[in-house]
């Protein structure tokens, strides 16, 4: 039996990192999907030819990787795995991009591998228990979190988190995105983020404040189709988390650009230290994107979440 799970990448549009600290947040999934397969095995293995390895296959026996950097890499994998239960299977990962990329590819691989286990196991999960599970095992791993990444790749659609409540939002507003390289993982920004609250917490506390009703705001342009509102939040948004040590110089430099050029908002998109970036789809969005050396990606809205066929 081969089960396999599709999961959509996700866009943070507004919110990320204050989200942590229980500030509202949107979040919305795209039309960009990455794949889990798990099949019957002998023996656990992983194969993920995206996953820079040179072509290693790793053997999860026991659940002990010795190498540190291969066990970092697919931590997401093992623990997600041990979540579900301990028949050895072979799972496969293909995504359309590179790992860590601002895309909530870590959020991806654990609601895939969640969804396709537990389901090769004769269990089948809702989304709201996948998204539960998937939670707890991102939690685990990173240290840091919110439920954003993780809830909104298994339910799908433009989710507004808010406190510990979620409220779907309908708008008729698109965004362009591309990537770059980042230069940590969200893993370490987290931290980096907390170092920051821990040395100024009254300007923390503010910040996020600040964020946190530019949310609430962008909430209605959302809804109200205002694409100039919303633009003009995002350049907001993106120089509260500048203020905070989460961007880029190289990142800095294409929102600083897109101000210029006259496109209406850019910002940074999930953890940052580079990784995505989107913007309101102007005619130059794209082009600078790609000028700047992003790869550009299908940022046009999904809808349902995860889904799961059976394919032998
Ligand atoms: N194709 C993949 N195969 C296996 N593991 C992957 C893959 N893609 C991502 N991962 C795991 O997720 C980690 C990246 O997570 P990280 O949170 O830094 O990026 P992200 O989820 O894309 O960004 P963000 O959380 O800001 O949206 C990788 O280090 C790896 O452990
Ligand atoms: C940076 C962050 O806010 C979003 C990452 O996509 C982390 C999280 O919410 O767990
Ligand atoms: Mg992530």
């Amino acid at each position: 039996m081969i089960i396999e799970a599709s999961v959509p990448l996700k866009l943070t549009l507004f919110g990320e990192h204050a989200v942590v600290y229980g500030k509202p947040a949107i979040a919305a999934t795209i039309s960009e999907f990455l794949k889990v397969k798990v099949t019957k095995s002998d023996r656990f293995t992983v194969v993920s030819p995206s996953l820079n390895l040179k072509g290693v296959k790793v053997n999860l026996d026991d659940m002990k990787v010795e190498n540190e950097q291969v066990s970092r890499l697919l931590n997401y994998v093992s623990e997600s795995i041990k979540a579900v239960g301990n028949e050895p299977v072979k799972v496969e990962i293909e995504s359309p991009v590179e790992p860590s990329v601002g895309l909530g590819t870590s959020a991806a691989v654990i609601v895939g591998t969640i969804a396709a286990y537990s389901t090769f196991l004769g269990n089948q999960l809702t989304k709201e228990e996948i998204a539960m599970k998937s939670h707890e095992v991102e939690l685990k791993v990173q240290g840091i979190g919110s439920r954003m990444d993780t809830y909104v790749e298994s339910l799908g659609g433009i989710i507004l988190f808010n406190g510990n409540k979620e409220e779907r939002l309908e708008s008729k507003l698109s965004f362009v995105s591309g990537y770059f390289k980042r230069s940590m993982t969200t893993a370490e920004m987290l931290r980096k983020v907390k170092e920051f609250k821990e040395k100024n917490n009254n300007l923390f506390s503010r910040i996020i404040d600040s964020i946190g009703d530019l949310v609430m705001e962008a909430k209605e342009y959302m809804v109200n189709n205002d694409e100039d509102g919303i633009g003009r939040l995002m350049y907001v948004n993106h120089g509260l988390l500048f203020s905070m040590g989460v961007t880029v110089p190289e990142v800095d430099e294409v929102i600083s650009r897109a101000r210029n050029v006259g496109i209406k908002g850019a910002k940074i998109s999930g953890g940052g230290a580079g990784g995505s970036v989107i913007m309101t789809p102007d005619p130059p969005s794209a082009f600078l994107l790609r000028s700047f050396g992003a790869y550009v990606i299908n940022a046009s809205f999904s809808e349902g979440g995860v889904t799961i066929k059976r394919i032998r």
